[in-house]
């Protein structure tokens, strides 16, 4: 299994607060479905943003392959927290899933004819050329989800992150949506954070549990020993019980998950 990223004793913190992530180890390949849980707060989001470089790490490091080769960095598309999007900014849908494309050296580029088809593709793919030209904020949520997720994927990365994406988006449509998540993963790794264990077991191929440390579970098939183990230092919220494979059902608090405000 080819590598595509390799994260080796990373400590990460902010300038009041340091040490968030403490020395965490983390591979992720070339075809893997990693789903990332952990409680609020844990350093989710945290991890997240030092893949993708926005934030610089205080000691360890973050290595890129293609094609089993080191390389500076890859192309990753990001599917942020749904309640993090300004509706009310007034772009279209075409415009956002175009916003996905890189610019090159040029940000005053115009988009090409041939990027407009790239943006027709991938909405056919989706679901969602009817909703080209719709302002974002007509859309419902889960409309709005495939349209990001359409931004995340246009410019062909290796990987897509994707950040709590069942966040108010309904039942059905949450279905369909991780049916599209299942056809993508057959060309595209994905990094898929939940708080809802349930979703994660039934998609993923592999999951990292996250609280400071680092869990990381090779597969799905998941024992009692190695959840009560994440349990003490990496207490799981479990929201939806559906999916849950009968033995890994614990006793537990039922909690309801609310909105999550990062500064
Ligand atoms: N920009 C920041 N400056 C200072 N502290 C921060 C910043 N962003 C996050 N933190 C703190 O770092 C810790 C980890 O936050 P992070 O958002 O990574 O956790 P999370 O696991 O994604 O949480 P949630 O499940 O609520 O989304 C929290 O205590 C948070 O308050």
């Amino acid at each position: 299994m080819n590598k595509l990223i390799d994260i080796a004793n990373l400590t990460v913190g902010y300038e009041n607060k340091p040490n968030v992530l403490k020395d965490i180890n983390l591979s992720i390949y070339q075809d893997d479905f990693l789903g990332i849980i952990g409680p609020n707060g844990g350093g989710k989001t945290t991890l997240l943003r030092t893949i993708l470089g926005l934030i610089k790490p205080q000691s360890g490091s973050v290595t890129f392959y293609d094609k089993g080769e080191k390389t500076a960095s890859i192309n990753i598309g990001y599917l942020p927290q749904i309640n993090r999007i300004d509706k009310k900014f007034p772009i279209s849908v075409s415009e956002v899933i175009l916003s996905g494309l890189t610019p090159g050296n040029n940000i005053f580029k115009r988009y090409s004819s041939a990027d407009r088809q790239k943006v027709k593709e991938v909405a056919e793919r989706l679901g969602i050329e009817e909703l080209l030209s719709r302002a974002i904020g007509d859309l419902s949520g889960g409309q709005l989800q495939r349209v990001l997720l359409g931004r995340a994927i246009v410019d062909n990365p290796k990987l897509i992150i994707l950040d709590e994406p069942s966040t108010y988006v309904d039942k059905l449509f949450e279905t369909n949506f991780y049916k599209l998540l299942g056809d993508i993963n057959k060309e595209i790794a994905i990094v898929l954070v939940s708080h809802d264990v349930g979703t994660i077991i039934s998609l993923v191929k592999n999951i990292a549990c996250v609280n400071q440390g680092l869990h990381y579970h090779p597969g799905t098939d998941i024992s009692q020993e190695w959840l009560l183990n994440a349990y003490e230092s990496c207490p799981i919220e479990i929201l939806g019980h559906g999916s849950l494979p009968h033995r890994v059902l614990l006793e537990h608090d039922h909690q309801e998950g609310g909105s999550h405000i990062h500064q």
